[in-house]
C-alpha cells in the first residue's frame, strides 16, 4: 500500500453558470496510496461528486494538480487507469451479461477469445456466471450493480471510482454488495474512491473516510478507521459504533469545535 495512487494538490473547482460563479470546490488535497480505500462524505451539494469527476479526468479544476498513477488525470483517464461506477448500473439491454462486462475491452480491441475468457473470470468474481448469457433487464437491482462492478474491473484498473453505486438499493441488498466490494477490492488490490451519503457504509467499506464540508466543499475531517477484517460481526462491533459516531460527529462539526477548544 506505499505507492500513491492518487494524488490531490490545491483542487478548487469554480463552475460559471447564467445566475453567477458557484464555487464547488476549495484547497482540496489529499493523498490516497495503492490498495487504499477512501470514502468521501459529506451534505448534498458538496462537491463529492465534481471531485470524483475531477480525478477522473472529466472535468477541470480551476486551480491546483491532480495525478492517478503519476500521470495527469485526463492522461490516466485515456490510458484507462480506472473503471467507474456509477449509482445506476448503466447496462445496455439489447447486450447479454457478459457482452456488457466485455464491452470495454471490445471498444477497446481485444479479441473475442480474450473478452470472453475475461467476462468469464469477472462474472465468477461477482457471483454471477450462471447469469452470462441473460439480458441485464433480467436481474435484480443488486445483481445489476455486480455487473457494472464487473465492467469496471474489465481492464484490471488499479483504481475503482464509485459514485453512489449501491444507492438505489434495499438495506439487505446493500451491505451484502458492500462486503462482495471489500472482498473484490482485496482481491484485485485496486485503490477505492467512494462516494456515499451514508456514514455506515462509509465506515464499513473504507480504511479512511474523508468528511467535506458543505459549499464550497473543503475536506473538514480525514477519519481513519481501523476494523481489521470485514465480516458478519463487523457491524455489530464496538469499534464500527465508535466510528460511525466519530463521522457523524465530524459531519456535525463536531470535531472544528473540538480543535477550537483543543
Ligand atoms: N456542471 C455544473 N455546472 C454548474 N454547477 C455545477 C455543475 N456540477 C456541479 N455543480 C455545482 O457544484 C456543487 C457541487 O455539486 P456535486 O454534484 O459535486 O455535489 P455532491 O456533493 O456530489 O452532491 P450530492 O450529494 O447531492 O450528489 C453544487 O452546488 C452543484 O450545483
Amino acid at each position: 500500500m506505499n505507492e500513491t495512487s492518487v494524488q490531490i494538490d490545491g483542487v478548487s473547482k469554480i463552475f460559471t453558470a447564467r445566475k453567477g460563479d458557484v464555487t464547488a470546490l476549495s484547497g482540496i488535497d489529499l493523498s490516497i496510496s495503492g490498495g487504499e480505500f477512501v470514502s468521501l462524505i459529506g451534505p448534498s451539494g458538496c462537491g463529492k461528486s465534481t471531485l470524483l469527476r475531477i480525478i477522473a479526468g472529466l472535468i477541470e479544476p480551476s486551480t491546483g494538480s491532480v495525478t492517478v498513477n503519476g500521470k495527469s488525470a485526463d492522461r490516466a483517464r485515456r490510458d484507462q487507469e480506472y473503471g467507474f461506477a456509477f449509482q445506476q448500473a448503466g447496462l445496455l439491454e439489447w447486450r447479454s451479461v457478459a457482452g456488457n462486462v466485455e464491452l470495454p475491452l471490445a471498444v477497446h480491441g481485444v479479441g473475442k477469445a480474450k473478452r470472453r475468457a475475461r467476462a468469464r473470470e469477472l462474472l465468477e468474481l461477482v457471483g454471477l456466471s450462471e447469469f452470462a448469457d441473460h439480458r441485464p433487464g433480467e436481474l435484480s437491482g443488486g445483481m445489476q450493480q455486480r455487473v457494472a462492478i464487473a465492467r469496471a474491473l474489465a481492464e484490471s484498473p488499479s483504481l475503482l471510482l464509485m459514485d453512489e453505486p449501491f444507492g438505489a438499493l434495499d438495506e439487505m441488498t446493500r451491505e451484502r454488495m458492500q462486503g462482495e466490494l471489500v472482498r473484490i477490492a482485496g482481491e484485485t488490490g485496486a485503490s477505492v474512491v467512494f462516494v456515499t451519503h451514508s456514514i455506515s457504509e462509509a465506515v464499513f467499506l473504507s480504511d479512511r473516510v474523508v468528511v467535506m464540508s458543505p459549499r464550497p466543499g473543503r475536506i473538514a475531517d480525514v477519519v481513519p478507521i481501523a476494523l481489521g477484517s470485514r465480516d458478519v460481526s463487523t457491524r455489530e462491533s464496538e469499534e464500527f459504533f465508535a466510528a460511525v459516531t466519530r463521522v457523524r460527529e465530524s459531519l456535525r462539526g463536531r470535531a472544528d469545535v473540538d480543535e477550537v477548544i483543543g
